[in-house]
């Protein structure tokens, strides 16, 4: 069905998502990486990229906060540039785990694949086959280039998060080796972990991260700078792997209660991406029990449902001045 939505009835709806869960008071601050606890969790932003380029951003949306888990997408999206659809397939995988992001027991249930590049383990073989394999710093300067292009803007490495969680990375460092034992790791081990960790830990914005969904949601053209980022036929790849794992063990309730493919990261930042008409991004630090910003679901879901929006409906949508 044809769907017509004007640009002040999204404000209006952003305005509302972000004044109905501004005073929620659920959710706690990631513990389990020093940095993050201490963060104020009163913070919130809410942003919003439409495809001709305007944006609209609300509350906190200039502040730098962790990009953790968010990150998986971005470098997926690099891998996926560098190697191909095929390839990413089959050297990782696609598929969902059911399972927190850092477990370990998906690794031991799917020892031919570590499943997809939106968990942990995955995230980590992808840093692994990033080009130039082989050369740390080649590889780093490629991943953060890759974020500014899809950001149109540079992320900033915070780098007391990055030693907070360096030394703590304790789960993550077996999971990189157990990845080594079943071949799953393209380059060396410590290396694909340290590359992994420091993007964890770059600073990014809610306005940045809805910038990169939109650059997903307009099929690898960045709507701000207008750069063409990757080729079209990636960006269904990419979005498919968003809505099968993107809020993990929780992915299913929220495309069925939201519509909307998102990811998350344990610094309280989602990007969401609706194909062919906006990137959203949210940001709050309180999270749920499998590691998803409760304020940044609340608001995403409000904005889909007041609008009427979803991956799943059907509708060609145009928005109108
Ligand atoms: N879900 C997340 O954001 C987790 C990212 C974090 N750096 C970790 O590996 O544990």
């Amino acid at each position: 069905m044809e769907k017509k939505i004007s640009i002040s009835q999204i404000k209006e709806v952003a305005q509302q998502a972000y004044n109905e869960v501004k005073g929620h008071t659920g959710g706690k601050n990631a513990d389990y990486i020093p940095y993050l606890a201490n963060i104020d969790s009163h913070l919130f932003g809410l942003s919003i990229c439409l495809m001709d380029g305007q944006t609209i951003n609300i509350g906190d949306t200039d502040y730098h906060f962790g990009i953790e888990s968010v990150s998986k997408v971005h470098t997926a999206i690099l891998i996926l540039r560098q190697y191909g659809a095929q390839k990413v397939l089959d050297m990782i995988g696609a598929d969902a785990t059911g399972l927190p992001f850092n477990s370990i027991i998906a690794i031991l249930l799917e020892n031919d694949h570590p499943s997809t590049p939106l968990v942990n383990a995955g995230a980590i073989s992808a840093c692994s086959m990033v080009q130039p394999v082989g050369n740390s710093d080649k590889k780093w300067a490629a991943i953060v280039q890759n974020i500014t292009e899809l950001c149109g803007s540079a992320p900033q490495l915070i780098d007391e998060l990055y030693k907070s969680e360096t030394a703590t990375n304790f789960n993550n460092r077996s999971i990189a080796w157990l990845l080594k034992n079943y071949n799953r790791i393209y380059d060396d081990p410590d290396m694909a972990l340290d590359l992994y960790t420091r993007q964890c830990s770059l600073g990014i914005t809610a306005r940045q991260l809805a910038i990169a969904a939109g650059t997903v949601a307009n099929n690898g053209v960045n709507p701000v700078t207008k750069q063409t980022v990757f080729e079209a036929g990636l960006a269904p790849k990419i979005t498919s792997m968003i809505s099968t794992v993107g809020f993990y063990e929780h992915s299913g309730d929220w495309m069925y209660t939201a519509g909307i493919p998102a990811k998350s990261g344990v610094g309280g930042g989602v990007m969401a991406v609706l194909p062919g008409v906006m990137g959203v991004s949210a940001f709050a630090p309180p999270l749920d029990t499998a590691g998803n910003s409760v304020k940044s679901q609340l608001a995403i879901k409000f904005i889909m449902n007041k609008l009427g929006l979803g991956v799943f409906n059907g509708d060609n949508v145009t928005i109108t001045e």
